[in-house]
């Protein structure tokens, strides 16, 4: 919508010149400015925002929002560009998440499937029309779906698709809240109507320096939610979060959570658990495979049912549910020929732990001799106290590990490899650095029975490489070798 002279005003909080009458829309890029619109210089990780100003200007920006006076433009000299980003994208898009109900989960692992259960929750009560869902894989408006680019986008795609949804006719919103997101006000302004924490484990260091700050960055969704807000118990910090904001309920397997997880148990191709909730208990059963799946099963049942789900709606849409793209995802082809292929994005020596720790008991209940090979690497430009942590993990939980490329971004793959390696057992360990030969290499020695893990990059259709992006999506390239192979 069109904000007047008065209302960016207010929006900012700070004076704009007399020449800028109205403003349509807001950007941070440059590139995406359209006439009329308003360009935030964003002093960034790597380029400051100001050098593309003249860029701005050129594409017709009727104002620029900066931290510092950018002569020959007209400015508003605000004190926090990204603020004033998610300010005035709130306004421009009319508010929207205030037209709708917005969950919020956020975590660090779990927080997509989670979003996933609760989307298929919602779905099935209020029909898939009516419900959005923003996540690291998709974003899902009504019947449409596309690719999403990260988590939680900037601000104006945030208030942008909310919008859409409000336009669609969404009424039920699952939006996943990176801590990124937090820390860099992507959804400042947004209003939560319900939240949701999966647990905390060391992540994301090179934003936030500390656990502690992590912690109080995720906690900050918290704070803003006045709606039901449900934390996992079996996490230290889900605890410390129940005790900090009050009014949180719980989840998980303690004596004592609120939405308790009892009798869990894979059964069939499933995993079947008791949920005992304040009204009752409800017989769960999820296609979903793994521990940690059911506490993302549980948490995302126990939110939907303090916002008053109808008990059988969540019970039968829990059961329906399809897989999670890249969480797991057992690749069809592979089953085709008897093999068990899953593709993962686990991109942590925790989350490798959490997958692993699944693959192991899923080959174990296949045979007494099956073997768990698994395919995995580290990102470059990333926190690298985690790499030598991955190769420990892999080595203790898989039979053979093939370390490769992720998203190398702008390091030396073969470099990121090695440091991998330190902590693997290279008596059980390959390097492959090439991805597709890397999956080759594990489909090669893989029998019945055997679990192939490919890890780290789950739904993602690009690879960043040094050299530049390529496209690769594990499922197709496993799909393609397998094929190719007859
Ligand atoms: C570390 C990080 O989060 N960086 C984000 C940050 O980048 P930055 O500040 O370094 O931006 P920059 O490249 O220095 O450029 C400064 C400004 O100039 C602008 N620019 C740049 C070029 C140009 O031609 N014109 C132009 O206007 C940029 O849009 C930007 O506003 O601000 C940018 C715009 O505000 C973001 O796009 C960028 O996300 C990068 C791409 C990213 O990969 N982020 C990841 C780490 C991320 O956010 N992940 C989380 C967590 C996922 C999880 O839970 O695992 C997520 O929510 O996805
Ligand atoms: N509740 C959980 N606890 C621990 N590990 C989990 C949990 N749920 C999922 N995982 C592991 O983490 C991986 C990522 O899961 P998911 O995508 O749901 O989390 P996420 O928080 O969205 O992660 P990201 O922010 O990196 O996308 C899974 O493939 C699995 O290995």
């Amino acid at each position: 919508m069109l904000l007047d002279h008065a209302a960016v005003t207010e929006a900012l909080g700070v004076a704009i010149p007399e020449s800028v009458t109205s403003v349509s829309a807001v950007t941070h890029d440059s590139r995406d400015v359209v006439p009329g619109g308003a360009f935030v210089a964003i002093p960034g990780f790597l380029a400051d925002g100001v050098d593309f100003v003249p860029q701005a200007m050129e594409r017709g920006a009727a104002l620029v929002i900066a931290e510092r006076d950018v002569p020959g433009a007209p400015v508003a000299v605000v004190p926090d560009a990204r603020r004033a980003l998610a300010r005035l994208a709130v306004e421009v898009t009319g508010r929207p998440s205030e037209k709708l109900t917005v969950y919020g989960i956020t975590g660090t692992n779990g927080k997509t499937t989670s979003s996933y259960v609760l989307h298929a929750i919602l779905s099935a009560a209020y029909g898939a029309e009516h419900t959005g869902l923003m996540t690291t894989a998709e974003i899902v408006v009504g019947a449409e779906r596309e690719a999403a680019v990260r988590t939680t986008g900037e601000a104006p795609l945030v208030q942008g698709t909310l919008s859409r949804m409000v336009e669609a006719g969404v009424q039920h919103v699952v939006l996943e809240t990176s801590s990124h997101g937090i820390h860099l006000d992507r959804v400042l302004g947004t209003r939560y109507a319900a939240a949701l924490f999966t647990n905390l484990t060391r992540d994301h260091i090179d934003l936030h320096g500390t656990m502690e700050d992590y912690y109080l960055t995720k906690r900050k969704l918290f704070e803003w939610c006045k709606g039901p807000r449900l934390s996992n118990v079996d996490d230290g910090y889900g605890r410390r979060l129940a005790e900090e904001i009050p009014g949180t309920l719980t989840f998980g397997l303690a004596e004592g959570a609120d939405y308790r997880i009892v009798n869990e148990r894979v059964e069939g191709a499933g995993t079947t658990f008791e949920l005992h909730t304040p009204s009752g208990a409800l017989d769960l059963r999820t296609p979903l495979l793994g521990d940690y799946n059911v506490h993302n099963v549980a948490g995302a049942s126990a939110i939907a049912l303090e916002m008053g789900m109808d008990t059988d709606v969540l019970v039968r849409a829990v059961e329906a549910m399809g897989q999670v793209p890249g969480r797991f995802e057992r690749v069809p082809a592979a089953l085709e020929r008897g093999l068990e292929v899953v593709v993962d994005y686990a991109h942590t020596d925790i989350g490798l732990e959490a997958v692993l720790d699944v693959a192991r008991e899923v080959a174990g209940s296949r045979s007494a001799n099956a073997r768990v090979i698994c395919v995995y690497g580290a990102a470059g430009d990333r926190d690298k106290a985690k790499r030598p942590l991955m190769g420990q993990v892999a080595s203790r939980l898989a039979d053979i590990g093939i370390i490769t490329t992720d998203d190398a971004y702008s390091e030396d793959p073969q470099a990121i490899a090695d440091e991998v390696a330190t902590g693997a057992d290279l008596s059980r360990t390959a390097i492959v650095l090439d991805r597709r030969k890397a999956i080759e290499h594990a489909l090669a020695q893989a029998g019945p029975g055997d679990v192939v893990v490919v890890a780290g990059k789950g739904h993602e259709r690009v690879q960043h490489l040094p050299d530049g992006d390529v496209e690769f999506h594990d499922a197709t390239v496993v799909t393609e070798i397998l094929v190719a192979r007859g």
